[in-house]
């Protein structure tokens, strides 16, 4: 699968997300909901707890483990497993205390690997 999907040239986004502490958190949205686009995203906190993930209808919260990776299942995982790996609904929330930040680093594939995908 990794040779034929030509994995070795993927594409990687990174994003640095920033939340700083807000006074008023129940009114304001860190991230909105949404599902990453990619095969996997790697996800790594500052200890400070704020993903959210859709299950079973509700918002749950995810621990902030310390030194880890946090690895969620995207959209084109979802496509190219016809639907055994679902592309996770996921949002961010802020605090009142402490600033948060995340570093989310997105595994896609090659642009036009992504092209050959879709006409098959
Ligand atoms: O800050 C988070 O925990 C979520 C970040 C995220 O979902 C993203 O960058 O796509
Ligand atoms: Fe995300």
């Amino acid at each position: 699968m990794d040779e034929a999907l030509n994995l070795d040239s993927g594409l990687q986004i990174m994003t640095v997300n920033l939340y700083p502490p807000c006074p008023q958190p129940e009114l304001a949205v860190g991230m909105p909901p949404h599902s990453d686009h990619g095969l996997l995203t790697l996800l790594t906190q500052n200890g400070i707890a704020g993903l959210q993930v859709l299950h079973n209808e509700k918002w749950v919260n995810v621990n902030a483990l310390p030194y880890s990776f946090l690895v969620n299942t995207g959209d084109h995982i979802e496509i190219l497993s016809n639907g055994k790996y679902k592309s996770v609904l996921h949002r961010a929330i802020v605090n009142n205390k402490t600033t948060r930040i995340s570093l989310a680093i997105v595994q896609d594939l090659h642009l036009t690997q992504w092209l050959a995908q879709q006409k098959s």
